[in-house]
């Protein structure tokens, strides 16, 4: 199955990282998703209730994350993942959480993992 959707620069506001300044404030992070899915029953009957709601897993992450108080990037991105496959069924997914203010010297930071089968 290579049919994907993508959720790209989702952006989250939360309390993430390991120094204390870090652990006062929220930074913005980017959220890029994408889970392998068949879309062709949806797309055979015009049916939301057959394909994944792309609305509704991205208010549950933004729920989920905003609410998180991690120190690392990698904790949540786990989180995110795991809270997708379980509760969407989602099978198979790829995440990439980038944390663009963490390094004055680099425009971007980020974790990517591949989760399922
Ligand atoms: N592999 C990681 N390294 C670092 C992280 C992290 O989450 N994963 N976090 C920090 C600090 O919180 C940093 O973002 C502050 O600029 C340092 N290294």
């Amino acid at each position: 199955m290579t049919d994907q959707i993508m959720i790209e620069g989702l952006w989250i506001e939360t309390v993430i990282g390991v120094y204390d300044w870090e652990r006062e404030l929220r930074q913005r992070l980017l959220l890029d998703l994408t889970l392998t899915t068949d879309i062709r029953p949806a797309a055979a009957s015009d049916d939301l209730g057959k394909t994944l709601d792309y609305k509704a897993i991205t208010d549950r992450i933004i729920a989920f994350a905003e609410g998180s108080s991690h120190q690392l990037v990698e904790t949540l991105a786990e989180q995110i993942a795991a809270l997708v496959q379980k509760e969407f069924g989602v099978t198979r997914l790829t995440l990439k959480l980038s944390k663009p203010g963490a390094l004055p010297r680099a425009q971007n930071v980020a974790v990517f993992i591949e989760r399922g089968r």
